[in-house]
């Protein structure tokens, strides 16, 4: 299998995340409970507020859940501390509907930056340029985020959260600030590159074309999942 091990599975059991308190108390993940096969590709879709950033986040040990367990590749994420929920985080890819790039750094250097503090046993320009490559973005090493497309500073956003070698990649409206069509495009990729480097992914959207190109939608409503189906398109 590829350097992600084909990707890592997902369990997630009993899953409640609270915002607020008192009148202004937020259910935003009300009792999920999910497993996610290795290598899967998922989207999570619903209206506005019902949960999928917040779900992302937890899985992705960005926020703490309240209560119930989250576990990937066998570790227990909802039990992790402060240093090994960070270290955690290294091993997971995230991409955000804003590309977070940094402006003054080159594409090569943007896709760097994650693995420069760390200990990596790969070489990093090398990859850097391979993933920047296999975003279909050979030539464009050098290039200055306000030179490329939206579309292409996706691209390097992907190539970054791929950098550290991640099983599971986590998307928050990966195409929400795109066009449908590149947007579409962005999304093809992203389930091209979890095949040929084996990672699980998890993209949460609002696009119902983009949801479609996942194997399997789960549906939140008000924080609960209320439809659990194969897409049409897998
Ligand atoms: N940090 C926070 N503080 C308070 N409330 C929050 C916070 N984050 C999310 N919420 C609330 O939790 C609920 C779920 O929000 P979440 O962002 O997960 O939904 P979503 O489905 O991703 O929505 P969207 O599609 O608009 O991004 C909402 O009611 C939201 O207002």
């Amino acid at each position: 299998m590829t350097e992600g091990q084909g990707g890592t599975a997902v369990e997630v059991k009993g899953l409640v995340k609270r915002f607020g308190r008192g009148e202004s108390l937020i259910t935003a993940v009300d009792g999920v409970d999910l497993d996610l096969a290795a290598g899967s590709r998922t989207a999570l879709v619903g209206a506005s507020g019902s949960g999928k950033s917040t779900l992302l986040h937890l899985i992705g040990a960005i926020e703490k859940a309240d209560e119930g367990v989250i576990t990937v590749g066998g570790e227990e994420v909802t039990a992790l501390g402060r240093g090994p929920a960070a270290r955690y985080r290294q091993r997971v890819g995230f991409v955000f509907q804003r590309f977070h790039l940094l402006a003054a750094l080159s594409a090569l250097d943007n896709v760097l930056a994650p693995v420069l503090p760390r200990k990596v046993d790969f070489d990093r320009a090398a990859r850097a340029g391979e993933l920047l490559d296999a975003v279909g973005l050979a030539g464009r090493h050098q290039a200055l985020p306000s030179q490329l497309s939206g579309g292409q500073q996706q691209r390097v956003a992907i190539a970054r959260a791929l950098i550290g070698r991640p099983a599971l990649l986590l998307a928050d409206e990966p195409t929400g600030a795109l066009d449908s069509a590149t947007g579409e495009g962005v999304m093809d990729l992203i389930h091209e590159l979890a095949e040929q480097y084996g990672f699980t992914v998890v993209t949460a959207t609002h696009e119902h074309a983009v949801a479609e190109r996942a194997e399997r939608i789960v549906t939140l409503r008000d924080g609960k999942i209320v439809s659990d189906v194969a897409s049409e398109g897998s």
